[in-house]
């Protein structure tokens, strides 16, 4: 059985697109109506439209509200109940205009701005609720009203509210799935940017970063605690690509990703850098430097075993090696690049040294060498 790889989690893309949408469309909404009932009031004090005195105050009180919401939007926790205010008071504005202001054909334009955005800003049910309270609140008043709606005009203002509930959930229905889609894809390229394509693994770009952050921790603690970090590489890899094929090779690879994290616990990472070379990097584990060693090289030594044990690829059997080596860090002042370069370096030892086998990097300058590991050749 093989251990899945972790999953990635990727904290950055956690709010949802359509949200974000949301938010903008409310802004609008607010911005337009503001402006539009400011306009009002300019233009009854500029004697050009005289709205009457309860009207402008109304309208001033309108205009302010939309003011004081608009500033309120840039706090997320109030979306909500500023949508359900907007949307109940176009509902409200409509019919006080349809009992009281029988002239107002502006009013059809607010409301049904108001049937679209409460779809859109509060979701579907409450903009069918929001429809049928509509069409009952006409029905209901249509005897009554200044200037009464004929039967045509009922059927026709029903059938437009009808429609216009329609087209609403139909907008709503495919912006919804289009920023579920640029939510997939986002996902989707973020991770091919940190995973290699191949094997699933952590690419070099995730590898870097965990290991900074490694770093980091181990800086922070008032207890220094020691890590390690392989570099494995194949040997004699193109040999397989060579009589198998290029997938062949690939399918060696995938195999080879498998059985390393088989090896070694979920809280470490196994990162493919390309071609045939992995890093393992086994996190802080230890509380001095000998212990880290000998953990180190005991999971060197069961990676050594695992990647050595033949491998059947296409009906055929492959046998192959890996050259593995091992740093521990941190050294002082040490950097990620630094990390990687001592266990590259150990690498290329143990390729010198006859391949199959570990070698540990010495450390720093002013230490004494440590020993250098196993040979698989002997085991
Ligand atoms: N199948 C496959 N092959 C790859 C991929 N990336 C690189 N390679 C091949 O992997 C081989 C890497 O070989 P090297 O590590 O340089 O050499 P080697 O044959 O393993 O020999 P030593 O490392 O010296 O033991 C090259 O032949 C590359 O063409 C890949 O994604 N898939």
């Amino acid at each position: 059985m093989h251990k899945t790889p972790p999953t990635f989690q990727d904290p950055g893309l956690a709010d949802d697109g359509y949200r974000v949408f949301q938010r903008v469309f409310l802004r609008a909404l607010l911005g337009a109506a503001g402006s539009v009932s400011g306009l009002f009031v300019l233009a009854d004090l500029m004697g050009i439209n005289h709205l009457g005195e309860t009207q402008l105050l109304g309208t001033v009180v309108y205009c302010l509200a939309n003011v004081v919401m608009l500033s309120l939007t840039w706090r997320r926790a109030l979306y909500v109940p500023l949508a359900a205010i907007l949307v109940l008071a176009s509902f409200a504005i409509y019919t006080l205009a349809l009992v009281s202001v029988p002239g107002d054909e502006l009013r059809i334009v607010w409301y049904f701005l108001g049937i679209g955005g409460s779809y859109i800003l509060l979701g579907r049910w409450v903009g069918l609720a929001f429809t049928v309270a509509s069409i009952g609140v006409i029905l209901a008043l249509n005897p009554g009203l200044p200037i009464p709606y004929s039967r045509l005009s009922v059927v026709t203002i029903t059938l437009a509210l009808v429609s216009c509930s329609i087209i609403s959930l139909a907008v709503t229905a495919y912006a919804q799935g289009v920023y579920r889609q640029l939510l997939e894809a986002n996902r989707h390229l973020r991770s091919l940017s940190l995973v290699d394509p191949l094997t699933g693994l952590p690419n070099r770009r995730l590898l870097d970063d965990r290991l900074r952050q490694t770093l980091a921790e181990g800086g922070r603690h008032p207890q220094q605690t020691f890590g390690a970090l392989m570099f494995l590489d194949l040997d004699h890899f193109k040999e397989v690509n060579d009589t198998l094929g290029h997938q062949g090779g690939d399918a060696l690879l995938i195999e080879i990703g498998h059985r390393l994290r088989a090896q070694v616990r979920d809280s470490d990472t196994v990162a493919r850098l390309g071609g045939d070379e992995f890093v393992i990097l086994l996190p802080l584990f230890a509380p001095d430097r000998d212990a880290a060693l000998q953990g180190a090289q005991t999971v060197a030594g069961k990676l050594l075993e695992a990647v050595g044990q033949p491998y059947t690829v296409d009906g055929h059997v492959v046998a192959r090696t890996p050259s593995i080596g091992l740093t521990l860090f941190p050294e002082p002042g040490d950097t990620a690049a630094a990390v990687l370069q001592r266990a590259d370096a150990a690498m290329y030892q143990a390729k010198a040294d006859g391949r199959r086998c570990l070698r540990v990097s010495k450390g720093g300058a002013d230490r004494a060498p440590l020993q250098t590991g196993a040979d698989l050749a002997g085991a």
